[in-house]
Order: C-alpha cells, then structure tokens, then sequence
C-alpha cells in the first residue's frame, strides 16, 4: 500500500467525520413559505378556524422580516386537548427542518420544570440564564410554556424582560424570538361561547375572536393573575374553540394514519373512538370534554396488527 493514500484515506473520514459532526450541530432553518404553514395548518389543524388565522396573520409578517421591532409572543387558551401544543409543533415543523425535535424548539411545562414553590428564585435564575444562552446560540429561538395558568408569577416575571423591546444582548438580536404560552385559562368562556352559537343554530365558522365579548373575557380571566404587565407584553391571545364529533372523528383517522392501524381492517374504529369520548353540554352531547387528548391512547391496544 502506497503511505500516501492510507494519509489521504485517513484525512477523508476525518474530514467527514467532521463534516457529519457539524451537520449534526448546525441545524438548518427552513425558508419560510406562508403557503406551506397554510396548506398545513388547513390539513392538519381541525375546527380551529380563529387560531389559524390569527397564527397565520402573525408568524407570517414576522418571519419575513429581517429586523423585526420585537419579539413575536402568542398566547393559546382553550381547554384541554384541542390542539394548542399541536399548533406550536405545526409552527416548529415550518420553521426547522427538525420540527419540534429541533435544538431550538425549547418547552417548559410548570408542572413539571418548576413545581416547588420554594425553590422558585433558583428556577427563575435558571430560566434567565437558559433562555439567554438558547437565545445566543440561535435568536430564532421558539419558547413554549405549557400550564401557564399554573406558573407561579415570579417566574413570569423572570421571563418579562426577554419580551421587552430590548433589541441587542451582547450583539444578539433579542428580536428574533418566538414564545408561545398555552394556557387553559379562559378555556371555559370559550367553551360557553361556542355552546351559546352552535344551540343558537348559528355555525361554528361565524364565532369570531370577539363574538360575544370572549375576547375581553378571555384577558379578565389572565389579567386578575398578579403579573398583568407581564400579559401586557402579548401580541396575539389565540382562543381555540372545543372539538365536536366530527373533529374527533379526523384526530383518530390521523392518528391511525401514524401508527399505521389499517383502516379497511378497522372500519369502526373511528366511529367506536368518538362513542367512548364524553361529551358537554349533558344534554346537548356537542364538545369533547377532552377534545383528542386520549385519543391515541385508546388506539394502543390497535397497534400490532399492521396492514
Ligand atoms: N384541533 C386539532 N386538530 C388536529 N389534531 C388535534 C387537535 N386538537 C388536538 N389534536 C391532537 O390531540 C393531541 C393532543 O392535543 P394537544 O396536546 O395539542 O392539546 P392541548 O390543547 O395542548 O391540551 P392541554 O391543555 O391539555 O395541554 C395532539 O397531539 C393532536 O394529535
């Protein structure tokens, strides 16, 4: 064997290795195209015809921009299991080509990442720091906190100053940031909004962002919490309507669809799903209680047998 080609041999899987480390590091941003998030959030966002368009109307502008003037902040409300995380995925997936497995996909649930109280100085200081460093690594950083309405307000106050207009840290945009908080405060006067039109005989689509005050309701039922400056800070409150039969109904044919449960095997199944969910108003029988969140949970047991 020639030296000089074991060298280069050598120098090629190096260099590759190298090349393959760096792919893993250096995540690629997708181009964004509005009509792509659209098709989208039309084909796998259901009954959610407010959040669509006001998320629509508001990561559109601002992922176009170069320089946006500040941070683009959401706030989600609806009760649970009527696609609040799934839109903040939706949005993950149109933004990095890892979707919400990215490195710059950040979520915290207070439950679960900050549930003693007296430990909440030291979390606040964590959270600071986190949130600098993810922010300084990549400013197109997204930031989900989940159960907002069980945050303890000290934290929101840690996090208040990265909303502000504050443009440059250490030469790094602040700008360029997404945070999205999920919330199932005010899930019930959206719940009882829907109730009120759909027993009126009006349709689902004709419920606006503000039909009968929901809007108004909707910031009450945050801005008693204590820290209502830091509300003052959001850009969008996204209310998400709850899910009827038909809505249900699409979650399981999906979720089939990935976990590859045949459906010409398991004609009923859908039809079986949605009798087993409950139902409200006790009489009326129209919204999921739960929306699609156990879904997949009752498909388990469906798994094994493949097409
Ligand atoms: N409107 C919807 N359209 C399509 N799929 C949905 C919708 N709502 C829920 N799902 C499905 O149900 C699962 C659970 O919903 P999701 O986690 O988004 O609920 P959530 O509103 O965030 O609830 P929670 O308040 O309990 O956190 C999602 O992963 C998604 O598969």
């Amino acid at each position: 064997e020639d030296p000089n080609y074991i060298l280069l041999g050598g120098f090629g899987v190096g260099l590759g290795v190298i090349v393959f480390a760096l792919s893993q590091w250096v995540e690629i941003l997708l181009p964004f195209d509005p009509t792509r998030l659209q098709r989208d959030l039309d084909q796998n966002l259901y009954g959610q015809h407010i959040a669509s368009d006001v998320v629509l109307k508001a990561v559109s502008p601002f992922l176009f921009s170069s320089q946006p003037t500040k941070n683009l902040v959401l706030s989600f409300h609806g009760t649970t299991g009527v696609g609040k995380n799934h839109v903040a995925k939706i949005i993950a997936r149109n933004i990095y080509q890892k979707g919400e497995k990215s490195r710059h996909y950040i979520t915290f649930t207070s439950g679960q990442h900050f549930p003693l109280k007296d430990q909440v100085d030291i979390y606040s200081e964590n959270l600071k720091q986190q949130i600098g460093r993810h922010i300084s690594n990549s400013p197109l950083t997204m930031f989900v906190f989940d159960e907002m309405d069980k945050m303890n307000p000290e934290l929101a106050e840690a996090i208040k100053p990265f909303l502000n207009y504050v443009p440059y840290v250490n030469r790094v945009s602040y700008h360029r940031a997404i945070f999205i908080f999920l919330s199932n405060a005010g899930g019930n006067v959206i719940a009882s909004t829907a109730v009120d039109f759909l027993s009126a005989g009006k349709s689902r689509e004709e419920i606006k962002k503000n039909s009968k005050g929901m809007d108004a309701q909707i910031h009450q039922s945050i801005f008693s919490y204590e820290s209502s400056g830091f509300w003052q800070l959001v850009d969008h409150f996204v209310p998400f309507l709850p899910l009827e039969r038909k809505h249900i109904r699409q979650c399981v044919l999906a979720e089939m669809a990935s976990l590859k449960i045949s459906v010409h095997q398991h004609a009923d199944l859908a039809d079986k799903v949605v009798r087993e969910m409950t139902f409200f108003p006790p009489e009326e029988k129209i919204f999921s209680v739960k929306g699609c969140k156990s879904v997949r949970l009752k498909l388990m047991p469906y798994v094994d047998d493949k097409i």
